[in-house]
């Protein structure tokens, strides 16, 4: 299977579980046993999630592997291929991203990371990604070959929505995860400026993906930053940092961990957290001069 298929299929999958997931969470707003190895308690609708689309994902011919936030390691398809890189595609999922959202009813949804190496892997080594948003609407925004299309799932299938998406020119909005207090001096400073820019509001849902996609409708910047209590911040590299990375610079914007591209950032381990910071160029230039050498 080629590799322009293989990702086909595994949006195809995605896009047919997500009615699953939708339903699923109905029920699932409880707290299981146990914590994900980010030591964060998980609802039994991450757990479910999870369990639904390590099924369906690692039975796609071409998917060599499948990890995902709520489990520690990394599954084969085939046990022998799983660590090699050589065994076909790895995905790495967040299966519900903003699960803390579920109990007051707000939005969250799915991220998916293509990426033609062995986990973990560079950014630069994403072939592909993509994020189910379950808000009022159920869409699919994707990143395969530079370009970015928005999809409307109904009834488990896509249909295209709008293509070849790019940010616009003029950015209006900003939202900023962590607590206030806990920001570095020099991103509360760069906040301050945001803040006070006439042209900017505030859309921050708690949902990253959520907040990405008013960045990617309107224009603007998310930031979950360096804490000083967590120097790498709360979002986790090869399940949310590198593919919604992956996805802005597909649509003409920047990433950076307050230095570089996310998408040059080298994993440590499968569940490294970054600081993550995405949006409209000039407004993640502006970010890097303020925190870069922090
Ligand atoms: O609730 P907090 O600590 O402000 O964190 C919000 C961030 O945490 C997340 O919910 C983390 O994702 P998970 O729900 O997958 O753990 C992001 O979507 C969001 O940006
Ligand atoms: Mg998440
Ligand atoms: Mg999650």
């Amino acid at each position: 299977m080629s590799h322009a298929s293989t990702i086909e299929a595994i949006l195809d999958i995605v896009a047919g579980t997500t009615p699953e997931i939708r339903e699923g969470l109905v029920g699932r707003r409880e707290y299981v046993e146990g914590e994900n190895p980010s030591g964060e308690d998980q609802l039994a609708a991450d757990v479910h999630a999870d369990q639904l689309l390590e099924e369906r994902l690692l039975a796609i011919d071409g998917v060599g592997s499948y990890a995902s936030e709520e489990r520690e390691a990394v599954i084969g398809a085939d046990e022998e291929t799983a660590d090699s890189g050589d065994g076909g595609l790895a995905v790495a999922v967040d299966p519900l991203d903003g699960s803390s959202n579920l109990k007051p009813n707000n939005a969250m949804g799915t991220i998916v990371a293509v990426y033609d190496a062995a986990l973990p892997a560079r950014g630069r080594d994403l072939v592909a990604a993509a994020y189910v948003l379950l808000g009022p609407i159920t869409t699919m925004v994707a990143a395969v070959d530079g370009s970015v299309t928005e999809y409307v799932i109904s009834d488990g299938e896509r249909h295209t929505a709008r293509e070849d998406i790019s940010l616009p020119d003029d950015p209006t909005v900003y939202g900023f995860g962590g607590r206030v207090p806990d920001w570095t001096e020099e991103f509360t400073d760069y906040a301050r400026e945001i803040e006070s820019d006439t042209s900017l509001k505030l859309r921050y849902g708690g949902a990253m993906i959520g907040d990405v996609n008013q960045v990617m409708t309107y224009g603007g910047v998310f930031a979950y930053p360096a804490l000083d209590s967590a120097p790498e911040g709360k979002l986790r590299l090869q399940f949310e940092g590198n593919p919604m990375a992956y996805i802005v610079e597909s649509a003409g914007g920047k990433s950076s961990d307050g230095e570089r591209s996310l998408l040059d950032v080298d994993p440590d381990d499968l569940h490294d957290r970054v600081p993550v910071h995405l949006g409209n160029a000039e407004l993640i230039d502006g970010l890097e001069a303020a925190v870069g050498d922090e």
